[in-house]
């Protein structure tokens, strides 16, 4: 049994423009998909799940918790990963990376440390205990920040478009440990491909959620609309 969304009517107006305009998402399946254009306001409404980014109007409650009032019960329970690590990363090495969140969470010192050696054992790279995370590639840096984000154990990740900078062999490694992450998974992905094994799939049009159902009617209907868009040579209509 999942932790349950309980999103209900969200506004919210930034520089004067609605970004997500009455949002309304209740359900706690396993694997839910979000597509959409660019700026239709998908990585606002991930930020508004995470309890990152505060709304106008509406209620926004993950697992019963007010994720952007109660900043200690939102870490424990949804982690997020961007697109770009270096927007996530704060320490200068991979054991100071991962302990961060674990002491967040209240763990001691040495509780974190036994977090960090745990969770690099298990994706079998102990041997980057106390290694730098400059010289990381984007993919080796994005792993850093899904072994954080495991490491805290959150009922819920929400994935902003963290494979899209991948190689193919990357991405596909990395999609294998979120397949087997026993957290729920609310996955932002511009690749429907994805998303396709997933139990629900949002389509977020010009902040709102304009389909919402399973997969296999809602990813078809959104790549053939994508594909129509794609084949008029008017770019005037470019998000933004
Ligand atoms: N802090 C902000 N201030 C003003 N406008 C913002 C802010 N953050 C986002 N926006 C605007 O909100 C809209 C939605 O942005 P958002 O990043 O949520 O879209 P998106 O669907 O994730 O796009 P993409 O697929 O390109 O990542 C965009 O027009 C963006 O310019």
């Amino acid at each position: 049994m999942g932790v349950t969304l309980d999103i209900e009517n969200v506004s919210l107006t930034l520089d004067g423009r609605a970004i997500l305009r009455g949002v309304t998402l209740r359900g706690d399946e396993a694997r839910i998909g979000i597509v959409g254009r660019n700026g239709s306001g998908k990585s606002t409404l991930a930020r508004v799940i995470a309890g990152l980014q505060s709304v106008d109007t509406g209620r926004v409650r993950i697992g019963g918790i007010d994720v952007a009032r109660d900043r200690r019960g939102a870490i424990r329970t949804v982690g997020i990963l961007f697109q770009n690590p270096d927007h996530q990363i704060i320490f200068p090495t991979v054991d100071e990376e991962i302990a961060f969140g674990l002491r967040q969470l209240g763990q001691s010192k040495t509780e974190a440390a036994e977090g960090v050696r745990a969770i690099l054992a298990r994706f079998g790279k102990a041997h980057w205990a106390g290694a730098a995370i400059h010289p990381l590639s984007q993919g080796q840096k994005q792993l850093v920040c899904l072994m954080s984000i495991l490491a805290m154990r959150p009922a819920l990740i929400v994935l902003d478009e963290p494979l899209s900078g991948l190689d193919i062999p990357t991405r596909m490694q990395l999609m294998r440990y979120l397949d087997r992450a026993e957290a729920q998974l609310i996955h932002i992905s511009h690749d429907p491909e994805l998303l396709a094994g997933y139990d629900r799939a949002l389509w977020i049009t010009d902040g709102q959620i304009a389909e919402d159902g399973v997969p296999d009617r809602v990813l078809p209907a959104f790549t053939a609309e994508m594909q129509r868009l794609g084949g008029m040579d008017d770019i005037a209509d470019l998000a933004g």
